[in-house]
């Protein structure tokens, strides 16, 4: 039988939240602390501030089996065997990781935690982080990355592809083994800095990818070659494999951009060009840039037309399908260019809430208000629902039918059958 241990997490966010519920999912004794007091008084009524499946229904279980407890204070944690830092470390001053939320926390645990607990790191943090948090601490820190996708949190983290533990002493390591013992899953053992740095290089190389493929729509297009076949040849050899391979407006959300820009300042900082890293944060500005020039052609129906005044409906905003998330959405980066060149833009998303307040864009909650009187429809997220849409009301909805298919979802010969121009990448 598995131990069972007095877990504290600190952070409720997307990777705070699913490691507190999943944790207790395998039968440890989980208490989670957020500063924020909304947050905590929701989670407390049992209401899921994310929308990831299966976690409403493991927070409840768990909280109702006295499993899982919510609160707002760090002390709470004086008898945690182990505590996971969860907090957020987003782009701070010239690229690299702020640890503000991170030295805040660990300026009251230092205070707090017992002197034989064990700290693990979760959280994205630069190399070294770990080590000078075990001196702030005076306790074992391990670095424990979580490689979680949004959207699908509850079952990346219950069926990890790998576990990582970075540590320098053993038996800090063998605590944190512990915590995830009923996973499968290889378990990798390496110092903190590697462990530190797979976290970075891993989201990094899948931004490298996303890249070179939307780089080679471009070039399929100029050639005359279809992506899409181009792509699948690729994705069949083992080596290469077939994730991550689907061309669209660039690459976001809450981790890729801020993870390649802090790796670059980290090799910036040893003096290191790191080229290849900082053309593939160049391409996707690149293809944000394409994309609305395709949308600006689509539009106007010539390269340079104006859009001041043309109305735009957009079909997705999430950074993705599958979240609710909007963070460096690389949609609302396209909204935010179509918007300064003076595009009045109506939206659609099926993962966003009704009445959400968006910058550029009017939130409407059926697509077919996105597409009437447009002059152009734009699909920028991947739902799949969109492929059941009846695209022939909805093109006769439009002032214009064309349609611009930043994520290739759609097939074009349906899409014209129902009466649009129809444009996507690369193909
Ligand atoms: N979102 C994702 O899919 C993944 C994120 N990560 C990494 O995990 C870390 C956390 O990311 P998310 O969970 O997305 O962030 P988040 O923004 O969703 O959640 C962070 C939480 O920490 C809380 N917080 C801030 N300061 C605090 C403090 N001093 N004490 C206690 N709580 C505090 C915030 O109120 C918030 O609820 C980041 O380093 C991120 O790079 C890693 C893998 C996946
Ligand atoms: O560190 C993190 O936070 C997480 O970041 C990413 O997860 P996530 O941010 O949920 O998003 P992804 O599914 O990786 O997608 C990232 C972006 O790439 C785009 N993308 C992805 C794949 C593809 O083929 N094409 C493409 O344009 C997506 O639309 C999205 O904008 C990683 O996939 C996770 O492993 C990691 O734990």
């Amino acid at each position: 039988m598995p131990e069972s241990l007095r877990v504290g997490v600190v952070g409720a966010g997307y990777v705070g939240l699913t490691s507190a519920a999943c944790l207790a999912e395998l039968g440890h004794a989980v208490s989670c602390v957020d500063v924020d007091e909304t947050k905590i008084a929701m989670l407390r009524a049992g209401e899921v501030p994310i929308s990831e499946p299966r976690l409403p229904e493991l927070v409840a279980g768990h909280q109702e089996a006295g499993r899982l407890t919510f609160g707002t204070d760090l002390a709470s944690l004086a008898d945690a065997e182990l505590v996971l830092l969860c907090l957020p470390t987003p782009t701070g001053r010239g690229g690299t990781a702020d640890l503000g939320a991170f030295d805040s926390a660990l300026g009251t645990l230092r205070h707090v935690l017992a002197p034989d607990c064990v700290v693990a790191i979760k959280s994205t943090v630069p190399v070294g982080t770990g080590d000078r948090a075990a001196r702030v601490l005076g306790l074992p820190v391990v670095s424990n990355p979580e490689f979680l996708r949004e959207g699908h949190a509850v079952a990346d983290f219950l069926h990890p592809d790998r576990i990582v533990i970075g540590a320098h002493e053993e038996r800090a390591a063998a605590r944190v083994e512990a915590l995830y013992a009923r996973l499968d899953g290889p378990r990798l053992r390496t110092d903190p800095a590697s462990a530190e740095l797979a976290k970075y290089a891993s989201n990094a190389f899948l931004a490298l990818k996303v890249s070179y493929v939307n780089e080679l729509a471009e070039l399929c297009e100029r050639v005359g070659a279809d992506v899409t076949d181009v792509v699948g040849t690729m994705g069949l050899d083992d080596r290469i494999g077939a994730a991550f391979l689907s061309p669209g407006p660039g690459w976001g959300g809450s981790c890729l951009p801020k993870d390649t820009r802090a790796l670059l300042h980290t090799a910036e900082e040893t003096g290191m060009d790191f080229a290849v890293l900082a053309d593939a944060v160049a391409a996707n500005a690149r293809q944000r840039d394409r994309v609305v020039a395709k949308i600006r052609h689509a539009a106007t129906g010539s390269r340079g037309g104006s859009l001041a005044g043309v109305r735009i409906g957009l079909l997705g905003l999430t950074f993705k399908a599958g979240t609710d998330d909007l963070r460096d959405s690389p949609a609302l980066a396209v909204a935010a260019a179509l918007a300064a060149e003076g595009a009045l833009l109506t939206g659609y998303d099926p993962g966003l809430a009704r009445g959400a307040d968006l910058a550029d864009v009017q939130l409407v909650d059926d697509p077919a208000l996105a597409a009437k009187d447009a002059a152009a429809l734009v699909l920028l997220t991947e739902w799949p629902q969109f492929r059941e849409l009846n695209w022939s009301q909805l093109a006769q909805l439009t002032e214009r039918a064309c349609l611009v298919d930043c994520r290739n979802l759609l097939h074009p010969a349906e899409v014209a059958d129902a009466g649009f121009t129809y444009w996507g990448l690369g193909r």
